[in-house]
This record gives structure tokens, sequence and C-alpha cells, in this order.
């Protein structure tokens, strides 16, 4: 059986631009300068200076000093809450902003040029709004259903008058939104157990730590593994797809297949997003768990923070499945949807549900966080920017692509037939040829050159980012040094070959 570890080498890691790439924090230096950090810091055999992650208070200091020395942040959270790490909180946010700057998708004008985010469930501690607006100069509304994460998340923006006028904290109310078939209606205030689970304070700590680790590492990667799955009206993720999709029921992180469950707590996107508001962006570390049990199942994940931070009913899955029904609705309110996703098998299932709903794309990315991995999902409804293909790239009947960047192995037979798959998809007429490795297309002018030209770059661009790789079969005559090639024929214009 293949090992499921990846080399190191082709581990995702920090992104190229956060700042703690290649400037990793320096425990020695915080300690010298902020003395109320030095008090958690102790030094190995080794000589290096280190903390004990799973002391909350020792973790809430980092990045405490981190945010003021970095960011020039002021920042506090209440004991027992969830703790952010900085460098991992980063990835997200610059991931959002490749995202954002990508053709992908359209860039629509906003009055002012300023970036508009949406954080889910922004947390006592508030960490996206506040590194999105004093890294990149985004607005943001925050929510969260919680009164001491609403009232905490104020104090954060409160605390940095240089940006707190870019970031709105904002109480989801209940909204009257019927869920899961009716079964749960959020008008009328809400049960007395919810009223009592919303209204918790401090004082119900639960003796769980932030560990939430981060490992930075002078790696040069970027990260940037996310997909480019455009495909007519539908989405495809080889990398994710390669092997069955894995519907329901779902396993559970113990390897136990569990029912799918609805989502049956407050309001997400819809009834919170206001008439007639629009975004550039959502984004949201969901409630990852259906239990504090399953929360501390791993005893490698790093967990913390209080129940309602951690835990929603029916867990991730239920709750980012929301988000994908609540986007439906808003579709174009807003350019991109993304969450974090805690779980591969429930990466698979979101995917599938946005093939079903018919979003126009889907980019994932890896994130390494200590010794987990999260995923990053993210989508879109707005129709696919058209790129425009040089002439001389037209003119061409024979196109060939690089498949570069391999990860895994692939075989060449399915790489070819991902690419049939892709164009039948696009209801182009399309016939592969195993032994000559190519792919002849039929196609009207309509699609041809650009539109076609341009999905193919993305297919194979795509492609190529799954890690496909060729047997040497198969890799005769278009072998360029150890990479394999597909040519795929273009008909010319006017010359239309049938298949
Ligand atoms: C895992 S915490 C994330 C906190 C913070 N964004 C972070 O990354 O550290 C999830 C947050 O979602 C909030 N939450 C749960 N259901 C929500 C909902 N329907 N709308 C908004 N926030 C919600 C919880 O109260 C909690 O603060």
């Amino acid at each position: 059986m293949p090992s499921r570890k990846r080399k190191r080498t082709e581990r995702p890691a920090i992104h190229r631009r956060n700042r703690y790439a290649d400037n990793p924090p320096d425990f020695s230096r915080l300690a010298s300068l902020y003395p109320s950090f030095s008090n958690y810091v102790f030094y190995s055999r080794d000589g290096r200076a280190r903390i004990d992650w799973t002391d909350f208070n020792a973790t809430r200091e980092l990045t405490r000093v981190l945010l003021h020395h970095d960011h020039g942040l002021n920042w506090w959270i209440p004991d027992g809450h969830l703790c952010p790490t900085v460098p991992n909180r980063s990835n997200y946010i610059h991931w959002i902003e490749d995202l954002l700057a990508s053709d992908n998708i359209p860039k629509t004008s906003s009055v002012d040029d300023r970036v508009k985010g949406f954080d889910i469930g922004t947390g006592a501690n508030c960490i996206y709004p506040l590194l999105g607006a004093s890294l990149l100069g985004w607005s943001f509304v925050g929510t969260d259903i919680t009164d001491v994460a609403i009232e905490c998340a104020d104090k954060n923006v409160k605390s940095n008058p240089h940006i707190s006028e870019f970031i709105e904290i904002r109480k989801v109310e209940d909204a009257g939104i019927v869920y899961g078939g009716g079964v749960m209606q959020l008008s009328d205030g809400g049960s007395e157990e919810k009223d009592h689970q919303r209204s918790r304070r401090c004082s119900d700590l639960i003796d769980t730590r932030n560990v939430e680790n981060f490992k930075v590492t002078n790696s040069e990667d970027q990260l940037d593994n996310g997909q480019l799955m455009k495909g007519g009206d539908t989405a495809e993720l080889d990398e994710i797809l390669d092997g069955e999709v894995q519907q329901q029921p779902s396993e559970s992180a113990d390897g136990h297949l569990t029912a799918d469950k609805s989502y049956f707590g407050p309001s997400i996107l819809l009834g919170v997003v206001k008439d007639g508001e629009t975004f550039d962006f959502c984004m949201c570390n969901p409630p990852f768990f259906e239990s504090m049990e399953e929360a501390g199942q791993n005893p490698k994940t790093s967990c913390g923070g209080m129940p309602e931070e951690m835990i929603c009913p029916g867990g991730e899955k239920a709750f980012i499945s929301r988000i994908i029904e609540d986007s439906v609705s808003l579709r174009d309110s807003f350019r991109w949807y993304t969450s974090m996703v805690g779980k591969k098998s429930n990466l698979k299932f979101l995917i599938s549900k946005l093939r079903e709903v018919r979003v126009t794309i889907v980019k994932t990315t890896e994130f390494v966080q200590g010794q987990t991995c999260r995923w990053g999902l993210a989508w879109s409804f707005m129709p696919p920017a058209r790129k425009l293909v040089p002439s001389h790239v037209a003119e061409k009947t024979n196109l060939s692509f690089m498949l570069e960047a391999f990860q895994r192995q692939a075989s060449a037979f399915n790489v070819l037939e991902s690419a049939r798959s892709f164009f039948c998809d696009l209801g182009v007429a399309c016939k592969s040829n195993p032994s000559s490795f190519t792919i002849d297309i039929s196609m009207s002018n309509d699609h041809f050159p650009e539109l076609c030209t341009a999905t193919c770059l993305s297919v194979f661009r795509s492609l190529s980012r799954s890690g496909c790789s060729f047997g040497e079969r198969i890799c005769t005559g278009k072998r360029e040094s150890s990479f394999g090639s597909i040519s795929i024929n273009f008909p010319a214009a006017g010359g239309i070959p049938q298949t």
C-alpha cells in the first residue's frame, strides 16, 4: 500500500508572502523585548528558545506580542477562548489575496476600491478582520452568534483606532429562516438551551488549551496549490475527485460511517447579509466538530476554545453545506465564497455539493498547521473571465502543454481520460487516442479559438497541479527533460475534422 505520508518537499508550506515565510518568529528576541512574554520562554538543550504550546497563557501571549510587534495591533482574548496563531491565519488571508488577484473571474468595482470581506464567525479574537485590515487595508463585516465573541471582537476592533472604521462587528440575530426542512424556526428567539448556550461567558471555561501549533518553515514553496477547475457550468477538481467522490454516508475521524446531518443553528449568511450588500469574499473558520469528544479525538490535533467556537450541530460538513446553500441564494453578492475545511472527506463531499449547485469555479488549497492539515475551499457563481489568446497561438493547429510540478503518480491514461471528459463536459465532440496520447477535438467556430484555447490552458494547468505523471511508454516524442507533455490537435477554424 502506498504510504499516505507526503514527502517533506511536497508539503505545502507557508505562503510566500506571509511575513513569517522567511523570518519565523524569534522567541528569544521577542522575550527580550516583551518581559511579559519572557515568562513563557525556555531554552532547550540545543539552545533554541521555545514555549509550551499546551499552555494557553503562553500561546495567547505569543499571539499578542506578534500582533503588536509585527502588525501594530492591540489584541486580547478572555481565558479559554480559541487562540489563533498569527502565521497560520495569515496564510488564509494571503490565499484570498491570490484569489482576488487572479483573473479567473472578473473584478468588480466598488465605490472606494477597498476590498470588502465578510468573516463568518469572527470569534472573540476577530483575527481575520484585524489581519486583513492591517496587512492589506481590507474592510470587513465580522459576524458571530455569542455575546462574548461580539463583545470581545468589538473591543479588539476599538483598541485599534487606525483600522476600526473598516471593521463592523455584526451579531447574528435569528432571522426567521427555517432550516432543514422546517425543523427549526429561528424567529422565535431560540430555545432556552440555545439562549443559554449563546450567553455563556468566560466562567464556562472548559479545560482545553489552545495548542494550535504552527510550524513556520523556510520553504520557498508558494502555498498556492489550488486547482483551477473551470468547465462550462460545472467544476472539476482532479486532485480531489480522482478517486470516487465520497457521498453519503461519510467517514468520521474515527473511521466510522456517519449519516449526514443538516445544520440547525442560527443563520450564517442569509438573513445576516443585508439587502443590497455586496462583498468581494467571505471567509470562515467554521466550528469543525459535532461534539467536544470529537474535537478531542485526535491527540495530534490541537484543539482549544469554547464549545461554541469548536462545535455546531452537524459539524463543519453541515455548517459549510449551509454556506453553500446560502451562496446559491446570494450568488453574485460575493465574488468568492470561501471556507476552511478540517477533514479531507468533508472536502470531497463539499466539492461534489458545489458541482450539484453548478458553481462556475472551485479552488482549493492546503494549509499546513503544525501537525494537522486543513484545506481552503473557494467557489464563485460569477461568469469566468474570458481570456483572449494571442493571435499567433490561436492560429496554431497543434498545441502542446507541459505538465509539470508532479506531486504524485497518476497514470497517463487517467490524465488523458480526465482531459477528454473535461472537453466532453464542455459539449465539445472529442476522441482520445491513448497510443499517440492525443485528443482530437471537433468544435464549432464559436468555440474556437479563444474560449477553447483558454479552457484548455486552464484544464492543463489544473492537471499539472494535480501532480500528473506519465509512464515512459507514453511519453515518446514529446518528452522534454523529465516532464511529459500532451498534444491536443486543434483543427484550424473552418477545417473541422469529424471524429
Ligand atoms: C472556530 S471559531 C473561529 C473564530 C475565529 N474566526 C478564528 O479563526 O479563530 C468559529 C466561530 O464561529 C462562530 N459561529 C458559530 N455559528 C455561527 C453562525 N451561525 N454565524 C456566525 N458565527 C458563528 C462561533 O461562535 C465561533 O466564534
